[in-house]
C-alpha cells in the first residue's frame, strides 16, 4: 500500500537511488517508492572552501552524485532512468563540515568536537529528471536541503572510545549512528529524524508535491487575488490525485518553478498547431504580495496571535477574537492569511501554531524573535517608505532626516534591544563557535547590549570572564533581559561610551553588529581605539552581514538596501573588513560563517606597535 499519494506518482517510472547508503534504500522502500540501486562513483571530494554554506556543499555533492550515475547509464545503454535521487548528509559545528571518519583516531576527534553540544545535520537532495532524445540526454535538477539540529549529552572518553570500537561510526557521516547504538549518545534531536538518518523523507515528499501536483490554475489565481501564498502540504497531492487525472509530471514544476500553473487552455493557432501561452508568473505575482505577508506577519505578532495560541491553542477564530480584543472577521482573515504563510495550522479544533511560530514568534522563550520583528514593524517599515528618495538621492536623503537613535527614548531603547536580543540569542551560538577561542581567557563586547553573545561566549568558554561594554542608558535596563535563576558569574556589565570612555581590558575584542551603525571615519576612529587597547597577541572578534558575492544576492538584499536607507553606516564586504583589521595592526585575519547570514572576522593584534 503506498500512502502518500505523490510517491504514487512515480510508480510507473523507472526511479534509481544514486547511493550505497542502506539507510537511505531502507527509509525510500519504507515509504513505498519502488526504485533501483545503483552507487554513485563521484569522489567526494569538492572543495568545502568553494561553498557559501554547508548546506550548498551537501546539495552539490549530492547533485554531482546523481548527474554520474544518471549519465553513466544513459551511455551504458542510452536510455538514462526517468528520475536519479541523490543524497548526501553532512555535520557541521562551529563553521566545520563532518563527513565520514576516515579512521578509528578520525571518529574520536569528530565525537569529542561533538560531545555535549548541539550540532548541526544537514543532508542535501537532488532529485533529476532525465529525457534521453536522440541519443542526447537532457536532465533537469531539482534541490533542496534539511537541517537537523542534534545535542550530544556530556560523554566520558571510555564511552566514546567504547562506541568507536564497535564500528558503527566508520561509515557514517560525524561518526555517529543517530538510528542504533549511537542514539545513546544522543540528548535531544531538534527537526527531522530521518534527515540524521541520511534522507529527509518529509522534505522530499514535500518537493514531489510541487514537482508533480502543482495548484490548479484556479486555485493558483484564487490564492493569488486573495494575496495568500500557495502552501504545500500533502493535501494538495490528495486533492489533485483524486479531481485530477491528469497531475503528472508537469514540465513546470519539474523545471523547478514550484507553485506555477501548469499551462493553460490552448487555443489553436492559424496553422492549426496549439499554442503556449507564456508562463502563469507566479514568483513575481508573489513578490508583488510580499510587503503583504509581511505586515500579516507582524500584525499577527503584535497582537499576541502566537502566544494566545502557544498557551491555549487549538483555538476557533472567535476565541482568539475574544483574547486579542479584536473583531471575529478580521480575526478569522488574519489567522487564515496565518495559515496560508506557514505559520498557524488549521484542524477541526481551531487554529494552532506551528512548531515555527510558537519557536520564533511567541513574545517569550530562547529563540523569540517578537522583539526583532516588532522593531521592522514600527520602525523598519516606516524607513523603508522612504526607499524611493533614498535611491534617488542616495543615501544624503537619510542623512537629511532627524537622526534615528535608538537611545532616544526609553520605549523605542527598550524596543531595538529587544530586537537585538532575539536576534543575538538566535545566532550566538554560531558566532561563539565559529572559531576556536578556548585560548582567550577575557573578553569584552563592545555594544554587547544585553550580553546574549556574551553569555553564549561564557558558556562556551569555561574559562572566559566577558565584559558586556555598552552605553549607562543600555546597561540600566540588561538585567530585565536575564534569564530566571541566573548568576552573572563570569559576566560583567560596564557602563561606558566606546568613544570616549577608556575601553576595559580584554584579550579579546567583540564588535558585533556594530561597524555597520558607522561611517568609515567613525569605524577608523572605533578601530584605532580597540587596537591600541588590545595586547599583542590579543583578538578582535567582528561580526556582521557582509555584502558578500558568494552569498546569495537575495540574502545579502537587505543588509544592501539598509545602506541606503539609513542616515549613517553602511555594510561592507568581507574584503572590505579585512582590510579595516589590517589597517588597525591586526594579523592572520580569518574569516568564517555563523549560519546563513553572518559572517564573523578574527583577527590578531600584531606585536608591532605601529598598527
Ligand atoms: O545518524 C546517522 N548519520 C548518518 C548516517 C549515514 O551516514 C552516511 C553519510 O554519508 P554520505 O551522505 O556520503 O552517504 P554514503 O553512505 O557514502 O552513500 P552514498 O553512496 O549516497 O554517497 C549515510 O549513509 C547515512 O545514512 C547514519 O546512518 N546515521
Amino acid at each position: 500500500m503506498v500512502l502518500s499519494p505523490v510517491i504514487g506518482k512515480l510508480l510507473h517510472k523507472r526511479v534509481v537511488l544514486a547511493s550505497a547508503s542502506p539507510r537511505r534504500r531502507e527509509i525510500l522502500s519504507q515509504a513505498g517508492l519502488r526504485f533501483e540501486v545503483v552507487p554513485s562513483r563521484f569522489k567526494e571530494k569538492l572543495d568545502k572552501a568553494a561553498f557559501p554554506t554547508p548546506y550548498a556543499y551537501a546539495i552539490e555533492t549530492a547533485k554531482q552524485k546523481a548527474l554520474e550515475v544518471a549519465s553513466r547509464m544513459h551511455q551504458k545503454d542510452l536510455r538514462a532512468p526517468d528520475v536519479v535521487i541523490g543524497a548526501d548528509t553532512i555535520v557541521t559545528i562551529g563553521g566545520l563540515i563532518l563527513e565520514k571518519p576516515a579512521d578509528k583516531q578520525d571518529a574520536y576527534r569528530m565525537l569529542s568536537r561533538l560531545n555535549g553540544k548541539e550540532h548541526s545535520v544537514f543532508t542535501g537532495v537532488a532529485i533529476i529528471h532525465c529525457c534521453s532524445e536522440d541519443g542526447q540526454l537532457d536532465m533537469d535538477v531539482c534541490e533542496f536541503h534539511e537541517e537537523t539540529m542534534v545535542k550530544f549529552s556530556e560523554l566520558s572518553e571510555d564511552l566514546l572510545w567504547e562506541y568507536i570500537d564497535s564500528g558503527e561510526p566508520m561509515d557514517k557521516a560525524g561518526g555517529y549512528g543517530i538510528q542504533a547504538l549511537g542514539g545513546m549518545l544522543v540528548e535531544c534531536v531538534r527537526g527531522d529524524f530521518l534527515n540524521v538518518v541520511g534522507f529527509p523523507l518529509n522534505h522530499f515528499c514535500k518537493k514531489l508535491v510541487e514537482l508533480y501536483c502543482p495548484p490548479r490554475r484556479e486555485d493558483v489565481q484564487r490564492v493569488k487575488h486573495e494575496s495568500i501564498p500557495a502552501v504545500d502540504t500533502f493535501e494538495i497531492a490528495s486533492d489533485a490525485a483524486q479531481g485530477d487525472e491528469g497531475c503528472g509530471p508537469s514540465r513546470a514544476g519539474v523545471d523547478g518553478h514550484s507553485g506555477q500553473a501548469p499551462a493553460g487552455p490552448q487555443g489553436p493557432d492559424t496553422n492549426g498547431l496549439v499554442e503556449n501561452p507564456p508562463p502563469f508568473p507566479s514568483d513575481l505575482l508573489d513578490l508583488i504580495d510580499g510587503f503583504k505577508a509581511s505586515k500579516a506577519l507582524f500584525t499577527a505578532c503584535k497582537l499576541k496571535v502566537f502566544d494566545v495560541l502557544k498557551e491555549e491553542g487549538p483555538l476557533k477564530a472567535v476565541d482568539v477574537a475574544r483574547k486579542i480584543n479584536a473583531s471575529v472577521c478580521g480575526t478569522g482573515r488574519l489567522l487564515d492569511v496565518c495559515v496560508a504563510l506557514g505559520l498557524l495550522e488549521k484542524t477541526d479544533t481551531g487554529y494552532g501554531n506551528t512548531r515555527l511560530a510558537s519557536r520564533h514568534l511567541a513574545s517569550e522563550g530562547a529563540c523569540s524573535l517578537h522583539g526583532f520583528v516588532a522593531y521592522h514593524d514600527e520602525h523598519a517599515w516606516t524607513v523603508f517608505t522612504d526607499l524611493e528618495s533614498a535611491v534617488r538621492q542616495g543615501p544624503q536623503a537619510a542623512a537629511g532626516r532627524p537622526e534615528e537613535d535608538p537611545s532616544q527614548s526609553r520605549d523605542r531603547r527598550l524596543r531595538f534591544m529587544r530586537a537585538m536580543h532575539g536576534l543575538t540569542q538566535l545566532t550566538a551560538r554560531q558566532v561563539a563557535t565559529a572559531f576556536d577561542l578556548s585560548r582567550f581567557t577575557s573578553a569584552c563586547d563592545l555594544g554587547g547590549c544585553t550580553g546574549a553573545l556574551a553569555r553564549e561566549l561564557a558558556r562556551e568558554y569555561p574559562r572566559l570572564k566577558v565584559t558586556v561594554f555598552d552605553l549607562p542608558e543600555v546597561i540600566e535596563h540588561v538585567s530585565s533581559f536575564h534569564p530566571e535563576g541566573w548568576q552573572p558569574e563570569r559576566l560583567h556589565f560596564v557602563p561606558g561610551d566606546f568613544f570616549k570612555d577608556d575601553l576595559p581590558d580584554a584579550q579579546l575584542y567583540v564588535l558585533s553588529r556594530i561597524l555597520h551603525d558607522w561611517a568609515d571615519d567613525r569605524v577608523h576612529e572605533l578601530l584605532s581605539r580597540v587596537s591600541r587597547s588590545c595586547k599583542p597577541g590579543g583578538g578582535l572578534l567582528v561580526v556582521e552581514t557582509a555584502l558578500d558575492e558568494r552569498r546569495a544576492a537575495r540574502a545579502s538584499l537587505p543588509a544592501a538596501l539598509n545602506a541606503l536607507v539609513r542616515a549613517q553606516g553602511r555594510e561592507r564586504s568581507l574584503a572590505e573588513y579585512r582590510s579595516l583589521l589590517g589597517q588597525h595592526g591586526f594579523r592572520d585575519v580569518q574569516v568564517a560563517q555563523a549560519g546563513d547570514r553572518l559572517d564573523v572576522v578574527l583577527g590578531t593584534r600584531a606585536s608591532s606597535s605601529a598598527p
